[in-house]
């Protein structure tokens, strides 16, 4: 193995797993911090996904410095910390103090902080992250229920958790080249200051990041940084030539969608499933609270629908719902409702046949990959920016998808079956 990487929730440890892949790294993905002794899979890339962004921070801390120990033990050379495009996170972190755990560990001089993921809109530039047009802070991420973004400086939000030193590699840098990079990032680290937060509008500047990142024991940012880190280990000669499939071969079997999630993207896909005539079922917390809908009536539900089109089952609602939902169940109980729920219904819809699954929402993916008891996952092929299919090696005979909230275009729910084969 090359590179470890441990990433902070489950959807953003399968969007890094394609970037490494999509540029040439075999690369499997697996789920929770390993055992001490346990042996990772074989592969050039191993990312171990963790569910440590909004965890106490002293158990987020634990669980990334157990995943790095597996990753070094298996041989990793380079390290990678992945977090979200949107720099998901609170002034007590878990980013800045699991940042400062592994540096220590790994005994860094310096590690980047770069979420820039230009593909889905994430460009940093003086230092501000920007979604889109807009600054961070006047995104949507501007009112997340856990980690509100409130400020877009990145200078800013990652001092904020660390006492380290924040420096900047500006854009003219950048644009100058790797060469320029890398001196200024020892620059900075001779002025006793470790993290840097880089500049990048382009796939074109993560290239040029990566290179200049050769060498570095530990990284961290979104998953743009790692597209530029294969190159690396390609031109050093211990990566092979590799030709990325366009599809994967998938058990035979039905097909189903099961969403959680909450965000604009997400409901615009479960509108356009519901016009392309779905079968469809809507998943009510109150109703999951009161018993008067349970997880065996939904699965029996989905496995009774004609097999023409994948069947969706969500819970996902807007803003105002939501909240209302919120104000009587308490926000974590209606979350963990909906989750439990999620994770029975997966299990039941495996045993009943499904091995086509389509997953939306992080939390959501969570709890339905913990349902399937799902432990490893081999990368497939990209269905859009930051979301791959992905095949189960070690859980049920199966493929699945599980998709980030903000990601994906409104027509993910129906495309993607077209790269299953
Ligand atoms: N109707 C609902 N009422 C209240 N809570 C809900 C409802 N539907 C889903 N939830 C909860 O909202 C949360 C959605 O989070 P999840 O991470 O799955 O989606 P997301 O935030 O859109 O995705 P990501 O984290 O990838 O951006 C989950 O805890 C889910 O159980
Ligand atoms: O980086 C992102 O935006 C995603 O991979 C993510 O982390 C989703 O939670």
């Amino acid at each position: 193995m090359l590179l470890g990487v441990i990433a902070d929730d489950m959807t953003g440890a399968t969007d890094v797993a394609l970037m490494l892949n999509r540029a040439g790294m075999r690369t499997v993905q697996v789920i929770g911090a390993p055992a001490a002794n346990s042996a990772l899979p074989e592969a050039d890339a191993v990312v171990v996904a963790l569910k440590s962004r909004t965890n106490p921070v002293s158990e987020a801390v634990a669980q990334s410095l157990a995943a790095c120990e597996a990753l070094l033990a298996a041989g990793a050379r380079q390290i990678l910390f992945k977090y979200c495009s949107t720099f998901d996170s609170t002034p007590h972190g878990n980013i800045g103090p699991v940042a400062d755990a592994l540096m220590r560990r790994l005994g860094a001089q310096s590690a980047i902080v770069c979420p820039a993921f230009p593909a889905n809109g994430r460009s940093i530039y003086q230092g501000y992250l920007f979604v889109g047009s807009v600054p961070l802070h006047e995104s949507s991420m501007k009112d997340h229920p856990l980690t509100p973004m409130r400020d877009s400086n990145l200078m800013r939000l990652m001092g904020a958790q660390t006492q380290a030193k924040v420096g900047h590699v500006g854009y003219a840098t950048v644009l100058e080249g790797a060469r320029a990079v890398k001196a200024r990032i020892a620059e900075l680290a001779a002025q006793d200051t470790p993290y840097v937060v880089t500049d990048a509008l382009t796939n074109h500047d993560l290239m040029v990041l990566g290179e200049a990142l050769d060498g570095q024991v530990l990284l961290t940012g979104g998953s743009g940084i790692a597209m530029g880190l294969p190159q690396n280990f390609r031109r050093a000669g211990l990566l092979p030539e590799r030709e990325i499939a366009g599809h994967l071969s998938a058990p035979q079997g039905r097909a189903g969608i099961i969403s959680g999630s909450c965000s604009t993207a997400t409901r615009g896909q479960i509108k356009a499933a519901l016009e392309a005539g779905c079968p469809a079922l809507k998943v009510d917390p109150m109703a999951l609270a009161d018993g008067s809908q349970s997880s065996a009536e939904l699965a029996a539900w989905a496995l009774a629908q004609s097999t023409a089109q994948p069947f969706l089952l969500y819970s996902s609602d807007d803003p105002a719902e939501i909240a209302a939902v919120q104000g009587r169940l308490g926000r974590d109980k209606a979350g963990e409702i909906v989750e439990t729920a999620f994770s029975q219904v997966a299990r039941l819809l495996s045993q009943g046949g499904v091995t086509r699954m389509l997953v939306a929402g992080g939390e959501t993916s969570g709890a339905v990959v913990q349902g399937l008891g799902i432990r490893t996952l081999e990368i497939g092929p990209e269905i859009d920016p930051g979301v791959p299919w992905t095949r189960v090696v070690d859980g049920p005979e199966m493929v699945i998808a599980l998709k980030s909230g903000n990601f994906g275009a409104p027509d993910f729910f129906l495309k993607a079956w077209s790269l299953l084969r």
